[in-house]
């Protein structure tokens, strides 16, 4: 298999925050949302994929090149929208577009014109002028239509308005149900991740976590309520994660109903947990979670 993007063991210091050891790959195809608690490094670990920040040891490859040296061919297949731009503030947007459309040959004028009218994005504001849910919007129109073959979001829609999230999510759909493309964009904003992901990479406080496919994290995630004549037994059962009384939540659903069923311990109630709940599990201190789910 060819990877878009495979990361191997990087790790990364920055003054007293450790980064990794990270290793990640992203298929063609796929959308992957980095989630993490706040200071993560979701922010840093994108910029080590951009090669805007050198990692202390591991590597990153982009479409099978290295990012580092003299090869920089990897740039022109990836379109990257940082969290903040730099250079940008005393430009408007039409001058901003002009430029920066004659960079990317297969810049999509009508998908820029789109945006610019379903986001209402006043082109002949300074950058610096406009509000920064706006900052942002003229952002994403300046990156998306680049139609790169990946796309790299860092938290695209932190400030945008509730319609205008919907917007920008339909505009993703699209844009991707249009060739062999690819997203990696993080987030803290669960309908983004739930309606966009296909994985989510999942970062706390520099370690990484997991890298799941939400599909099978919402199928292996369920809470049960046990009848209360068969007590639960005392020790840990296959896959259990946490119980309060006769409620038990599972992120091994197949071995615990294997299990439960073995002991004759029936179930009153199965839920399936929302993944704003799984993330929070995941995000709980390490020890605490049983990280077998892939
Ligand atoms: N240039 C820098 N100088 C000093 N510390 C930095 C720098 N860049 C990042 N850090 C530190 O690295 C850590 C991770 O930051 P990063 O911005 O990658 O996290 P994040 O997961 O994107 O956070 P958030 O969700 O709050 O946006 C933080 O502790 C931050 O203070």
């Amino acid at each position: 298999m060819e990877y878009i993007a495979e990361i191997t063991h990087i790790k990364k210091q920055i003054d007293d925050f450790h980064l990794g050891p990270i290793d990640l790959r992203v298929e063609p195809g796929t959308i992957t949302a980095i989630v993490g608690n706040n200071g993560s490094g979701k922010s840093t670990l994108l910029k080590l994929i951009m090669n805007l920040v050198n990692p202390d040891l591991g590597n990153v490859k982009l479409f099978g090149t290295l990012v580092y040296g003299e090869d920089e061919s990897w740039k022109k297949h990836i379109a990257y929208q940082p969290q903040t731009v730099i250079g940008w503030d005393a430009f408007n947007g039409k001058t901003l577009k002009d430029f920066i459309a004659s960079l990317y040959p297969d810049w999509d004028e009508d998908l820029f014109h789109n945006m610019v009218s379903t986001f209402q994005i006043p082109l002949n504001k300074k950058f610096n002028k406009l509000s920064q849910g706006m900052q942002q919007k003229l952002n994403l129109a300046l990156t998306i239509p680049r139609n790169a073959p990946l796309l790299i979001l860092d938290e695209p829609t932190s400030f945008m308005d509730i319609p205008s999230k919907k917007h920008l999510i339909d505009i993703l759909v699209h844009w991707m149900d249009q060739g062999d493309r690819s997203i990696i964009f993080s987030s803290h904003q669960m309908e983004d991740i739930k309606k966009l992901s296909d994985y989510l990479f999942v970062l706390h406080n520099g370690n990484m976590i997991g890298n799941y496919e939400k599909d099978a994290l919402l199928e292996k995630y369920k809470s049960y309520w046990i009848q209360n004549t068969t007590p639960l037994p005392n020790h840990t059962i296959p896959g259990e994660i946490s119980r309060t009384d006769q409620q038990l939540i599972s992120n091994q659903a197949d071995r615990t109903e294997a299990f439960l069923m073995d002991e004759g311990m029936q179930w009153t109630k199965r839920t399936s947990l929302d993944l704003e709940d799984i993330v929070s599990l995941l995000l709980k201190p390490i020890e605490t979670t049983n990280d077998e789910v892939t």
